[in-house]
């Protein structure tokens, strides 16, 4: 089986002239596309707090964010996504300990395991991808989305995709050179949207979240600020 993809990336809130300054770097706009995120989890939010993320995002399918081994230290994070459903199928029944079901597609499953839509979403997304001078022709270049979500918030993020934990390292240094070349402050803690999502228009859940208990993951849930 092949190792899903390592997800490492930083968010910033997008500066006015962000483009333009993708373009002097030698950045292009890759494409322009539209999507809507349904996000599911149990009324207790137990995928959440465990820092899972559990999503059907139209035209991809169903999609599982979990952390990724070793922590994510700073303003990046790192998260493992599985797209296959037998392994979002497995995750849910062990992260949410119901045991097997028997059940491999995640659509039949939610009933059993409590899970419902907490938030739902269209995201208008500019991809930007640039490579930066002095990698490899053979390097994959960074991705720059820069996403607007129809509840009226905007954020962007740096990207990198890889495949092995020991290719993590090079991806951060890589996502801090571009961050610091577009002004994206190093401490700069800019919140997703689905958090900001949250806060406005389910605040209970919203607190929920923050009152979990502590754990590797608590430095971007309480450092968290919607600009
Ligand atoms: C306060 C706080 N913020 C973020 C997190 C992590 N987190 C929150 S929601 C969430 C899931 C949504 O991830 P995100 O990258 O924001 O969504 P999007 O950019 O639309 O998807 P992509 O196309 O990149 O796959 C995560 C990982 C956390 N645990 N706590
Ligand atoms: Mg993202």
């Amino acid at each position: 089986m092949t190792h899903p993809w390592i997800e490492v990336e930083q968010k910033f809130v997008p500066r006015p002239g962000i483009e333009d300054r993708l373009k002097e770097l030698g950045g292009t706009q890759e494409s322009q596309i539209s999507f809507r995120d349904s996000y599911y989890d149990t009324p207790e939010l137990t995928l959440m707090k465990a820092d899972h993320w559990l999503r059907y995002r139209e035209g991809n399918g169903w999609e599982l964010k979990c952390p990724g081994a070793g922590g994510s230290p700073g303003s990046h994070t790192k998260y493992v996504e599985l797209t296959a459903e037998a392994a979002i199928a497995a995750r849910l029944c062990e992260q949410l300990g119901s045991g097997e079901l028997g059940i491999e597609t995640v659509s039949d499953m939610l009933g059993q395991l409590k899970l419902q839509e907490v938030a739902s979403y269209v995201t208008d997304r500019s991809v930007w991808k640039l490579a930066l001078s002095g990698a490899g022709d053979e390097e994959e270049p960074l991705t720059v989305d820069l996403d607007t979500a129809d509840f009226g918030y905007a954020v962007g993020e740096v990207e990198a995709l890889v495949r092995e934990e020991a290719e993590v390292p090079e991806a951060l240094e890589k996502i801090h050179s571009l961050s610091s070349l577009l002004g994206v402050s190093e401490q700069e803690q800019t919140p997703g949207k689905l958090i900001v999502y949250l806060k406005r228009f389910r605040p209970e859940d919203y607190q929920r979240l923050l009152e979990k208990t502590t754990g590797k993951n608590d430095e971007q849930g309480s450092e968290a600020t919607e600009n």
